[in-house]
């Protein structure tokens, strides 16, 4: 299975880039985290409740310091260069705070102040189409709409780079679909000027990943792992059924789960090594089926064949 640390083909300038990040609060430890990001590319971050997903994006934010690596947004690091790399970052927090007495119209002036890039129509247009309620102060908003409402305001600020931290969390189905796809139209440039800009999203919804990722990472108790090429995924995953089952002393290549049948199968992150190997040992393979992403999206969550 592909894992490298770069989303992207490696021949760009990073928009993101975080070589050995660590961050502790005992007795949690986040990383060492590695990740460039390309122009042009979607990397949904997964993993279960308490991963570090959040404390991955403030130190992306510059909200909190990493205790060791470095954190590099358009070749910019924090604090020298925090208003020239704030002014091309879109981001969604988990938690909004400070906008309780703004409607959407208010957050929209002023955060035009803030952005010089900031597209007043763009707003409009996606305060519409996600069905925002405009006379509302945030405070008082669902949370469901307050994620709608700063969704629409990460994008309209002109961004390059959107961090999105569970930015789909308590949306209903037609709301999340719409937002997944502008994600999608905003990291191929449909929108504004083109060229291709990153996105970063955080979701426990993997039909999101499916939907709009280019790569996956996964945090799981602070452990990084990925970025993997999702249509890499896809290919290389396998669920083979055997003629009987590999013996304990009987190694198989990526191997995640067995089911001793009958009939025997295996779940393998590595097919074509896999087969390869029971070949060799005279392990007839009786059939072959690919995995849904989801199904494999749901191992490397809980851990299993994210190993190098
Ligand atoms: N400011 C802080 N002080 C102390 N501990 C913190 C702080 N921020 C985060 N943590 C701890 O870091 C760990 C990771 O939390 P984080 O919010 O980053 O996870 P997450 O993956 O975003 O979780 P979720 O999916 O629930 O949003 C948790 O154990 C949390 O309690």
């Amino acid at each position: 299975m592909r894992r490298c640390e770069t989303a992207g083909e490696g021949a760009r300038e990073a928009v993101v880039s975080l070589a050995g990040v660590e961050k502790s609060y005992p007795p949690f430890r986040l990383g060492p985290v590695s990740l460039r990001v390309e122009p042009g590319y979607v990397v949904a971050l997964v993993g279960p409740n308490g991963g570090g997903k959040s404390t991955l994006f403030r130190m992306l934010m510059g909200l909190c310091r990493p205790d060791s690596g470095e954190v590099r947004l358009f070749g910019g690091r924090y604090p020298e260069d925090e208003a020239r790399i704030k002014r091309r970052v879109g981001y969604v927090p988990e938690r909004a705070v400070g906008h309780d007495e703004m409607d959407a119209r208010a957050l929209g002036r002023f955060l035009s102040r803030w952005y010089p890039g900031w597209d007043a129509g763009r707003y409009g247009e996606l305060l519409d189409r996600l069905g925002v309620e405009r006379k509302r102060p945030f405070g008082r908003l669902s949370r469901g709409m307050q994620r709608r409402l700063l969704f629409a305001a990460a994008l309209s600020c002109g961004p390059e780079l959107l961090l999105l931290d569970e930015p789909t969390g308590g949306v209903d189905p037609l709301a999340r679909r719409e937002m997944i796809d502008e994600i999608s139209r905003f990291a191929r440039g449909e929108e504004g000027p083109g060229g291709g800009r990153a996105v970063i999203f955080a979701t426990h919804v993997m039909e999101e990943v499916g939907r709009a990722a280019d790569y996956v990472a996964f945090l799981h108790g602070g452990r990084f792992f990925g970025p993997y090429e999702k249509d890499r995924l896809a290919e290389s995953w396998r669920r083979l059924w055997v003629g009987r089952p590999p013996g304990a002393g009987e190694a198989v290549p990526g191997l995640v789960a067995v089911e001793q049948g009958p009939p025997a199968s295996l779940l393998t992150s590595s097919a074509a090594q896999a087969r390869a190997a029971l070949e060799e040992r005279g392990i007839e393979v009786l059939g072959v089926r690919s995995v849904p992403l989801e199904e494999i999206l749901a191992h490397l969550a809980r851990g299993a064949g994210a190993s190098p």
